[in-house]
């Protein structure tokens, strides 16, 4: 599971600004010291000149020799102090503590991975800045390829990272930060791990041809030759960097259900659809025979359904600015440590005491779902940044422990805080939807049947953000008192579907 946040980005500009006027702090310091050097160095080269010019006269000067053995002892000792001093050593501590960690740079790698790989894009139009047919001003150059060819090797994704370095390779001649033949032995290598053993091999041949005498080549191509033995051979389809989903896609893995519908590969058949229904909702309280709340089903058995319109954005910006002076406080308190305050805190639990636009938020659930709220959790808000996702999970806790006092969470009601530019739906595989977020909207659904058995149907996740930055309010409702709004059926309803 990997999280990052927009959000939290503006706080890494905020390091970079600091780092570059470290930087130029050090180059300033540095520079000083150089022209003091640079100073003596005439100067002695003058007083020189000026013994050659005079010949062996020079020194029946007193004053002459005297000068001469100055600058071989006191002068040169100073110099030497000087030139030993490590000028800006205080500022190169500053910036180390400012560079943000590598897992950071991991963080961001494996973010585009993750795009690259859920949403079945090509490495050649992600590094020119072509995301799902949307072009962007940005173009990768090779090192930044091969970086991710690494990167996707170490996280198993050899598929992807082939198509890096193929990419990586495209790219080198412009980029003098990545030599061609690393690249070419990565791929190598790569071809390997996909077991395509005589791809390999012809590969690693031709470059030991092309490079005889060179020491590097020879040892990965004799460690090749080694690891090689025995290992099965697979055809590999290099014509493309995903592998298919199988024939009935239903039969896939978990997780690669989740993936297929972020990516609409698994949705619903029209006549699937026939069966939904959407309108104005105006039964749970008289108040809604005036302002009736727009509802579209996107689910029938287990029920899903979306609201809109049902936070105004005047109401997001009061909520939204409860979430900033909540971030700010955890920032301040956990001074020192970058990483952490970039990577954790994008989840954040707001008591509904806290600002009465969180009770109006409650009274608007009521409305909504017909739930009582007096036993519903604190609000819990998250922010996802780019490649930010929350990987298919049931809101049902499955240890007693977490829902002997209040029963479990008997539903969700997922409030979308904004909109996303592309990108960041969410997920729900066993019911082949996607809902993308739309601002003041809201998903509904429960996680349990009405017997209170889980609904295992309710899987769902967040779909990583391709562009923007995506925030949510979650409402979880517990089970305790709503015996008159949801009665609860005393035989098991799992059974029967
Ligand atoms: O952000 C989303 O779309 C889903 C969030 C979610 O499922 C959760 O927070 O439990
Ligand atoms: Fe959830």
């Amino acid at each position: 599971e990997f999280y990052s946040s927009v959000d939290k980005m503006s706080i890494v500009m905020d390091f970079e600004v600091k780092m570059l006027e470290n930087m130029q702090k050090f180059i300033g310091k540095n520079q000083n010291k150089l022209n003091y050097i640079k100073e003596r160095l005439s100067e002695y080269e003058r007083e020189r000149e000026e013994a050659m010019g005079q010949g062996p006269v020079y020194f029946e000067n007193p004053v002459n020799k005297y000068l001469l053995n100055k600058r071989l002892t006191v002068d040169w000792e100073r110099l030497e102090n000087v030139l030993q001093y490590k000028e800006g050593e205080k500022t190169l501590k500053r910036i180390e503590n400012t560079i943000v960690n590598t897992t950071e740079l991991d963080g961001a790698l494996e973010g585009v991975l993750r795009l690259h790989d859920v949403y079945r894009l090509n490495a050649s139009d992600i590094a020119s800045g072509l995301l799902q047919g949307v072009q962007y001003d940005v173009q990768f150059q090779a090192r930044h390829c091969f970086d991710l060819g690494m990167k996707a090797l170490d996280i198993e994704f050899p598929k992807l990272a082939y198509a890096w370095f193929m990419e990586a390779l495209r790219r080198s001649s412009n980029d003098e930060n990545i030599n061609k033949l690393d690249i070419e032995l990565a791929i190598a290598s790569t071809k390997l791990k996909l077991g395509d053993v005589k791809g390999a091999n012809a590969t690693f041949t031709e470059l030991v041809s092309l490079h005889p005498h060179n020491e590097k080549v020879a040892k990965i191509f004799e460690e090749f030759a080694k690891t090689s033995i025995g290992q099965p051979e697979y055809t590999v389809d290099y014509s493309t960097e995903h592998f298919p989903p199988p024939e009935d896609i239903q039969t896939a893995p978990r997780h690669d259900l989740f993936k297929f519908t972020c990516s609409g590969l698994l949705k619903k058949q029209p006549r699937e659809e026939r069966e939904l229904r959407c309108g104005y909702l105006v039964e749970t309280h008289p108040f809604l025979w005036i302002a009736p709340i727009k509802v579209e089903e996107l689910n029938h058995n287990p029920l899903l359904v979306v609201f809109y319109d049902v936070l105004s954005d005047k109401e997001i910006e009061t909520i939204r600015q409860l979430t900033k002076e909540i971030e700010r406080a955890t920032v301040m308190s956990n001074k020192g440590n970058i990483v952490s305050s970039v990577r954790t805190s994008q989840f954040q639990f707001i008591p509904v005491t806290r600002h009465p636009i969180l009770a109006t938020v409650d009274r608007r659930v009521e409305d909504m779902t017909n739930l009582n709220m007096k036993c519903s959790e604190e609000h819990q808000f998250a922010n996802y940044g780019i490649g930010g996702q929350y990987s298919e999970h049931h809101d049902y806790f499955d240890f007693p422990e977490s829902y002997l006092t209040t029963g479990n969470r008997i539903a969700t009601v997922l409030f979308y805080l904004s909109d996303v530019e592309q990108g960041g739906g969410t997920a729900y595989p066993q019911m082949k939807q996607l809902v993308m977020p739309k601002k003041g909207a809201a998903a509904f659904w429960y996680n349990l049947h009405a017997s209170g058995k889980f609904d295992v149907r309710t899987l769902h996740g967040a779909c990583p953000i391709i562009v923007g930055s995506k925030w949510v309010q979650n409402r979880w409702i517990r089970e305790i008192d709503q015996m008159d709004r949801r009665p609860c059926y005393k035989f098991d309803d799992s059974l029967y579907h």
